[in-house]
């Protein structure tokens, strides 16, 4: 398990009667930036909230740099920064003090905190928020806040849910650069998307979620086989074409 950064085994997710995420394995190399497509609905949000130990699953494990997200989540978890979708931060605080906030839960030093926190408020353009709390931030600046949160301990592995949506195409290009910078230092990146430009861009590796089930796996190359990945995402999952007749009233 030890080349690996994230290893995913037969992870099972029931909602009532809905099964959300119906036994996926997945591994995911270290060193590699590896995107998670699907189409609504897929199960990667709670695929993604079960590999960082946020929602237990009904059945399979989580494995963090060979740690057992649920047996030994203290050490899985120092070692992963994660972005979850939608998870209520403590948004009644600045940016600033919401990154002291989880510095300290960290247990990092307070000099290191300090340093980091004016680093990551200004390379992310979040520095000129200054007062502002975090809960009257815009949803580009609330995902930005958040990719800080899970970098400021600098974590070997990152997991982030869709972090580019919402972001403007400035930011986006600065954290695509943020994570180019942070792949290239050794670290790892899972990410889940709709955005396949931005998965063709940086992925090496890709894995299609749909039903629950990861529908195809591999190198860019090996699934894009040449041809554009929408092409590929289309063709997996199936597509609906609008004929003309529905809606006719519109
Ligand atoms: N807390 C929940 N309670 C009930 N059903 C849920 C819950 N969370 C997810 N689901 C269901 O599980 C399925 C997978 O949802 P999930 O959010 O993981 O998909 P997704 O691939 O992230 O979708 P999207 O791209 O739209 O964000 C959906 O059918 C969803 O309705």
């Amino acid at each position: 398990m030890t080349e690996s950064a994230l290893v995913l085994r037969g992870l099972v997710k029931r909602f009532d009667r809905v099964t959300a995420v119906a036994g996926v394995d997945l591994d995911v190399p270290t060193g590699s930036f590896y995107g998670l497509l699907g189409p609504n609905g897929a199960g990667k949000t709670t695929t993604l909230s079960m590999a960082v130990g946020l929602l237990r699953p009904d059945a399979g494990k989580a494995w963090v740099l060979g740690h057992d997200v649920w047996s030994d989540p203290v050490v899985a978890k120092g070692l992963l920064g994660a972005l979850p979708d939608s998870v209520r931060m403590f948004d009644r605080l600045t940016g600033g003090e919401l990154l002291a906030y989880v510095g300290l839960l960290r247990g990092m030093e307070t000099g290191v905190i300090e340093t980091r926190t004016a680093e990551l408020l200004d390379v992310l353009g979040l520095a000129d928020a200054g007062r502002t709390l975090v809960v009257d931030y815009s949803a580009g600046m609330k995902k930005k806040i958040g990719l800080a949160c899970a970098l400021l301990h600098a974590p070997r592995l990152l997991v982030l849910d869709e972090p580019f949506e919402a972001v403007d195409p400035v930011s986006a290009a600065l954290i695509r650069d943020i994570l180019n910078r942070y792949v290239a230092g050794g670290g790892t990146v899972i990410f889940s998307s709709h955005v396949m430009e931005v998965v063709e861009r940086l992925c090496s590796h890709v894995a299609i979620l749909a039903g629950g089930e990861i529908r195809t796996v591999g190198t860019l190359e090996e699934v894009r086989q040449g041809r554009p990945l929408e092409d590929v995402f289309v063709s997996v999952v199936g597509g609906r074409v609008a004929t003309g007749a529905e809606l006719s009233w519109l």
